[in-house]
């Protein structure tokens, strides 16, 4: 069983500002993303969050990718604070983590704000007891359950449909008890005691990579911006879920009736205009 997803969905859970709003009031992203080797997965994250929408975006990472920030936005904080929900993981590779940064993000993992887990910290998971949304691709969502003493998604080497997708992610939210985004061309976003919910991308130009950096940050600007007026997570994850497909959409589209080819950063750039569309009416 699921349910498709769209732009009135989307927009129901977006919040616009208002005069009484200031720029905690709106939501501030806490990221750990990016590495010496993966320093362009932090800039793409950091832009996707401030593009999406959030009053704040705290950047908390090793030197290379800080500078690279900056440069690419320098509105960005890099001192800690409070923050509403954190980004992890993206640009990263657990074989890297030193114990200083296990330790932190074990942390943050065992924290009462929401955390958005992408990419190299992903194998942390299991073991976490904050509120929680995994971003795994179907190589990521398998290493996952298997750390989760769950069955391979497939029995064969033929890709798995829609629907054994779905299943499959959600066995996984139920035995990580979080929020899992199986991402793909219909992306399954998952929670433990939930219909799945499934989103169309909307154009296959989306397939390059960085894409999945943008979408971690989009994800986390929502869920930073919603989680504390009490919107449900999976539904956080599905809006910038369909706001990363129709921006890609939007940016693929203004090169031609057919598409044409776009960067995750085109991507990032386009998410203003959807956010926008989402909020118009
Ligand atoms: N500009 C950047 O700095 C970028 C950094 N990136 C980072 O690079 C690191 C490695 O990510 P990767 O996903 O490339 O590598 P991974 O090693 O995490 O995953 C790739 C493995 O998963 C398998 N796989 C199965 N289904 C797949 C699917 N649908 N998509 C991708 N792989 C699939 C592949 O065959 C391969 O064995 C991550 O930390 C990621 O965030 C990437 O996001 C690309 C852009
Ligand atoms: N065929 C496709 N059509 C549309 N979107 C796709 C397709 N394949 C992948 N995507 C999307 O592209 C993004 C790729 O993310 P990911 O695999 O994490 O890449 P990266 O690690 O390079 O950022 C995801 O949002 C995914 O849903």
């Amino acid at each position: 069983m699921s349910v498709t997803w769209n732009r009135t969905d989307t927009a129901q859970v977006l919040r616009r500002p208002t005069g009484d709003d200031d720029k905690y009031s709106r939501g501030v992203l806490g990221v750990r993303t990016g590495s010496q080797r993966y320093p362009g997965a932090a800039v793409l994250g950091v832009e996707a969050a401030w593009r999406t929408g959030v009053g704040m975006v705290r950047y908390l990472g090793p030197d290379r990718p800080t500078a690279l920030v900056l440069a690419r936005r320098p509105e960005t904080v890099v001192a800690a604070g409070r923050v509403q929900a954190w980004l992890i993981g993206s640009g990263t590779d657990a074989a890297d983590r030193d114990d200083d940064e296990a330790a932190t993000l074990g942390e943050v993992l065992a924290g009462p704000v929401p955390v958005v887990v992408d990419a190299g910290a992903l194998d942390l998971a299991p073991a976490a007891t904050a509120p929680l949304i995994v971003t795994p691709h179907a190589g990521e969502h398998a290493r996952l359950r298997s750390a989760l003493g769950l069955a391979a998604p497939t029995g064969g080497d033929a890709a798995p449909g829609l629907a054994a997708r779905i299943d499959a992610a959600a066995e996984t939210a139920r035995a990580l008890r979080g929020v899992v985004v199986l991402k793909g061309a219909q992306t399954v976003v998952a929670a433990p005691d939930a219909e799945a919910i499934v989103v169309d991308a909307g154009t296959p130009w989306l397939a390059a990579a960085g894409t999945g950096d943008v979408l971690a940050g989009a994800i986390g600007a929502v869920v930073a911006g919603t989680a504390a007026h009490g919107e449900a997570l999976a539904r956080a994850a599905a809006a910038g879920v369909w706001l990363h497909g129709r921006a890609a959409t939007l940016a693929a589209g203004a090169l031609g009736p057919a598409g044409g080819p776009i960067t995750a950063s085109d991507v990032a750039a386009a998410l203003p205009r959807a956010v926008a569309e989402a909020l118009a009416r």
